[in-house]
C-alpha cells in the first residue's frame, strides 16, 4: 500500500517523517513555494523546524502526484477540509481517506468522517487521533493513537503503525473524532485557569468536569463511552490540558494572563467551541465549561466573570 499526506503543516510533516521509516511517502503542500522550499532545504522551517525530511519523503504541490497513493492522510486545519473534499471529490472517491484533523466543521456541525461520507461517498473514511504532538512523532518518541474506521481495519492498522507509533483500533468513528475535537475546547479552559493563576487544583477540577461534558455530548451523538475513556478522549484531554506544547492550552494561558497571542497559529478549539455550542443547543445538552470558552474567545466575558458563573452553578450530585 502507498501513503500520501495531504497538508504540510506541523502534523502532516511529522506523519510523513514517521511513515518514511516504512517506505516512500508523498507529502502534499497546498502552496507551491512552500513545496519548493521544503524540497530545497529538506525541512519545514516554518511549522516543524529542526526536523530533517528523510529521502523517502517526496514533497509536491501537485494533487495528481499525491492522489496516486491508496491511503491519503488528511492533515489540514478542520475548517479547510470541506472545501478541499468538495474540490477533489471525483478523484478521491475510491481512496481510503484518514482524517488526522481535530475539530467540528462550523458550517455543517459534522466531524471529519461525516464530511468525508457526505462529500466523497465512494471513499472509505477513517480517523487517526489521540495524544500526540507533531514534534514528538517526528522525533520518533513513543506514541499511542486510536485508529477509527467503521469496517474492521486490521490491514490499515498494520499499515499505519510503526515501531514507535502504536495504534489501537475501534469502529466508533463518532467517539474518536469527538474526543479529539472537544478536548481542544477544554484545553483552552485549562490554559485559562493556569494563566489566571487559579492553581493546579482548579485545573484538575476543570479537567474532570470537562470530561463529564465530553462524555455527555458524545453519548448524545451516538458515541460509545469506552472510546471517550480511551486515547482519543481522556488521553488527549490529559495531554492538551497539561502541556505548554499545546497551542490550545497556550491560547487559554494568554487569555487568562492577559498576554497577546499570534493569530496565525492554528488553534482548532476556537471554531470547535462555536460549533459545539450550536450542537449542544440543538440536542439540548448542558455544556457550561464549553459555553464559557466560547464566550471568552469571543471576548463577550472576562475570565473572572466566567469563573464566578461556573462556581455559582447550583450544587448537585456528581
Ligand atoms: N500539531 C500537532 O501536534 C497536531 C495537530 N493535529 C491536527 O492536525 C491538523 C493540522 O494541524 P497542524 O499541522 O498542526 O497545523 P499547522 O498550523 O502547523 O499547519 C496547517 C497547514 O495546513 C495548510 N493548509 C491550510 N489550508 C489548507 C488547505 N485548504 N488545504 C491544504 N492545506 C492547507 C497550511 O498551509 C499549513 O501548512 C489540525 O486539525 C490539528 O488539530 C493533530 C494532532 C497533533
Ligand atoms: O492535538 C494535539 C495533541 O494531541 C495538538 O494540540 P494543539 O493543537 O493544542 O497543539
Amino acid at each position: 500500500m502507498s501513503i500520501a499526506v495531504l497538508g504540510a503543516g506541523a502534523f502532516g510533516t511529522a506523519l510523513a517523517v514517521s511513515y518514511a521509516q516504512k517506505g516512500p511517502v508523498t507529502l502534499w503542500a497546498r502552496d507551491p513555494d512552500q513545496a519548493d522550499a521544503m524540497r530545497q532545504t529538506r525541512e519545514n522551517t516554518r511549522r516543524l523546524p529542526g526536523v530533517k525530511l528523510p529521502e523517502n519523503v517526496s514533497v509536491t504541490a501537485e494533487t495528481a502526484t499525491a492522489f496516486t497513493a491508496e491511503t491519503l492522510l488528511l492533515a489540514m486545519p478542520m475548517q479547510q477540509m470541506a472545501g478541499f473534499l468538495k474540490a477533489h471529490a471525483a478523484t478521491l472517491s475510491a481512496k481510503t481517506l484518514v482524517s488526522c484533523s481535530k475539530g467540528i466543521d462550523l458550517a455543517t456541525g459534522q466531524g471529519p468522517t461525516g464530511l468525508i461520507r457526505s462529500l466523497v461517498p465512494g471513499s472509505r473514511a477513517a480517523v487517526l487521533t489521540g495524544p500526540s504532538f507533531a514534534a514528538d512523532i517526528a522525533r520518533g518518541l513513543p506514541t499511542a493513537l486510536t485508529l477509527a474506521c467503521a469496517d474492521h481495519s486490521e490491514a490499515l492498522q498494520a499499515e499505519l503503525s510503526t515501531p514507535t507509533l502504536r495504534l489501537y483500533r475501534t469502529t466508533d468513528t463518532t467517539g474518536a473524532e469527538l474526543g479529539g475535537a472537544l478536548k481542544n475546547v477544554y484545553a483552552i479552559a485549562a490554559g485559562t485557569v493556569i494563566g489566571a493563576g487559579l492553581g493546579d487544583s482548579a485545573r484538575a477540577a476543570l479537567m474532570t468536569r470537562s470530561f463529564a461534558e465530553m462524555l455527555r455530548v458524545a453519548l448524545a451523538l451516538g458515541a460509545r463511552a469506552e472510546t471517550l475513556s480511551g486515547l482519543s478522549g481522556f488521553g488527549d484531554l490529559v495531554l492538551t490540558c497539561t502541556s505548554e506544547q499545546s497551542r490550545n492550552f497556550r491560547l487559554g494561558h494568554a487569555l487568562g494572563s492577559g498576554a497577546g497571542f499570534d493569530p496565525s497559529i492554528t488553534v482548532e478549539g476556537v471554531a470547535t467551541a462555536e460549533a459545539l455550542n450550536a450542537l449542544a443547543k440543538k440536542h439540548q445538552i448542558e455544556i457550561p465549561v464549553a459555553a464559557m470558552v466560547t464566550a471568552l474567545t469571543q471576548q463577550k466575558i472576562s475570565v473572572s466573570e466566567a469563573m464566578k458563573i461556573l462556581l455559582a452553578r447550583p450544587l448537585k450530585e456528581e
